[in-house]
């Protein structure tokens, strides 16, 4: 897992890299320089591109010189610099590289207050006005210049951050920022960017990096993890020999209404497809006919056998389209000791009786969207609010909280925050989140922890939307494909050929 840090950390992350090892200030700038060029011209490869380079005159001003020289390096000859001089303050690296940037034939405009913009005819912008330094809002000259280059529709590349966005902390939903259509940004992604709000800020960010000293930037103290497969790899455990369906756990789902037994066939066929030993639904008897025809492998528990049920299973997935009835069935889940998901209907039902969040075993797994969340959990007007109401709760109820998005943050009991990167908006359709369910009830069932659960699930969940999008260009992914794509999606994380 990786930490993602603030824009102060990343300050002292700089300052500590530049006292510990031989690398000068100005040499680490020409490193973010050249990572930021490497990706620039996989996005660009025609060396004929026009390219704009603004620049404010602090370290990330300085950055844009640098690209800007680098490039032209490397042959992109019809590059252009305009430099903002708006404030009174240029930084050392910035001089530096003005001195550099002299020396090349690039032409350089600047703009003082009040200045007009002229046309901007190259096809490309590179945003290096403002980084992680913003300190308020923008406004005045440096407002003028950003709607100006956002009139203009042409593709933004900001480098490290949109100007105007903030790298950390609430996000107002009528912050100004450059609208850029690619961020590449240094050493670490910015917690800003897996916010919801930063959606018109950002369409795509890259991560590179430059040389910062990754162990002290490991000891930060940061609640945000950021997942990756390394870490998909270290909790998965493989199908050993002689292991037998006894060995992967008996889930049991409770889900399903008249009008609602998709949600509880999806539920199950998840459960059954992310490796359950047993899978056994309790469905309402008229979904009887639906499961045996769609899905033979997985079992049926009627009203009267539910109280045998409770100490045969091994984890429950609850709430899935479960409509009115999850009042009576929660009350019997409560009261068993098992692992348990708590999803759909049963949060609701939750939200509509707050005293039984009190009720829920140590460790349950909530999975809420953002209206479920707020329904538990009360208005919030701001991601970053909420984020930190899901972290409050899941201390101090001992609950993890998984706040479902593009980013999933998944609140843990001790306090971490962790960021699931995996899914995209192809997914964004109804179902997803019934089959998320299935799945991560299907890995309580393995016995693996709740911890271990909700990382396993979510990132493979999103993980194999992403596969479907990256072999077959699909935009839009029915639930049920997502499904079908977890083994193959599990193995390729695993067991590589
Ligand atoms: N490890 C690092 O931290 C590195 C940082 N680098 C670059 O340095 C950038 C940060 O540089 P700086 O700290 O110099 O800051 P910026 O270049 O982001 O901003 C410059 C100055 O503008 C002023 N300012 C902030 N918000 C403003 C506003 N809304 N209106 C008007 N003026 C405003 C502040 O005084 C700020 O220090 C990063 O984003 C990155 O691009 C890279 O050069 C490489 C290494
Ligand atoms: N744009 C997106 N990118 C990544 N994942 C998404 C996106 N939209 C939805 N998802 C995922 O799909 C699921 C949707 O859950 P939910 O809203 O409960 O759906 P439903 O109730 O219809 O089953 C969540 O896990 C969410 O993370
Ligand atoms: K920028």
């Amino acid at each position: 897992m990786k930490t993602i840090i603030t824009a102060a950390q990343t300050r002292e992350a700089d300052r500590y890299t530049i006292e510990t090892t031989p690398i000068a200030s100005i040499d680490l700038m020409e490193h973010a320089s050249l990572a930021f060029v490497t990706i620039f011209m996989q996005l660009y490869p025609d060396k004929n591109t026009h390219v704009l380079i603004c620049s404010g005159t602090g370290n990330n001003g300085g950055d844009g010189l640098a690209i800007a020289r680098l490039l032209q390096e490397r042959s992109y000859d019809a590059v252009a610099v305009w430099i903002a001089r708006f404030g009174s303050n240029e930084s050392d690296e910035f001089a530096a590289n003005m001195a550099r940037l002299y020396n090349t034939p690039i032409p350089i405009t600047e703009f003082f207050p009040g200045d007009e913009f002229p046309p901007i005819p190259q096809r490309v912008v590179v945003d290096a006005l403002l980084g992680s330094g913003l300190n308020k809002p923008l406004q005045g000259d440096w407002l003028r210049m950003v709607q100006h280059i956002n009139q203009t529709g042409k593709p933004v590349v900001a480098v490290d951050v949109p100007t105007g966005l903030p790298a950390d902390g609430v996000l107002s939903p009528s912050e100004h920022t450059l609208q850029a259509h690619h961020v590449i940004s240094f050493q670490r992604p910015k917690l800003s960017f897996f916010f919801p709000e930063s959606a018109k800020s950002i369409r795509h960010f890259h991560v590179v990096d430059i040389g910062l000293d990754e162990a002290f930037i490991e000891k930060l103290p940061s609640d945000f993890k950021l997942i990756e497969p390394s870490d998909i790899q270290q909790i998965y455990r493989h199908r050993e020999p002689f292991t037998h369906k006894g060995t992967y756990g008996h889930a049991l789902i409770i889900a399903g209404d008249i009008q609602t037994m998709g949600a509880a066939l999806l539920a199950c066929e998840a459960c059954l497809y992310s490796g359950a030993g047993l899978t056994t639904a309790f469905i309402p008897e008229m979904g009887l006919a639906a499961l045996n025809t769609r899905l033979p492998e997985v079992m049926y528990c009627g009203v009267d056998e539910l109280p045998g049920m409770w100490n045969r299973v091994d984890a429950i997935g609850i709430g899935p389209g479960l409509g009115q009835r999850a009042s009576w069935l929660i009350d019997g889940v409560t009261h068993t000791d098992k692992p348990m998901v708590i999803d759909a209907d049963a949060l609701t039902f939750l939200s509509q009786n707050r005293e039984w969040l009190d009720r829920l075993p140590k460790y349950s797994i909530l999975t809420p969207h953002m209206k479920e969340f707020d329904r538990l959990f009360g208005a919030h007007k701001s991601w970053w609010d909420r984020v930190q109401t899901a972290k409050e709760q899941a201390v101090a109820r001992q609950l993890v909280i998984l706040l479902k998005n593009q980013y999933t943050f998944i609140a843990l009991p001790d306090g971490n925050l962790l960021i699931n990167p995996t899914g995209n908006p192809a997914m964004a359709s109804g179902g997803m989140g019934d089959v998320l369910t299935g799945m991560l009830t299907a890995f309580l069932a393995q016995g693996y922890p709740p911890h271990d659960a909700v990382i396993l699930g979510c990132y493979l969940h999103g993980a194999a939307g992403d596969q479907l999008v990256a072999d077959s260009n699909k935009v839009v992914i029915p639930a049920r494909q997502v499904v079908q794509a977890i083994p193959a999606t599990l193995g390729n994380l695993c067991h590589p050929r």
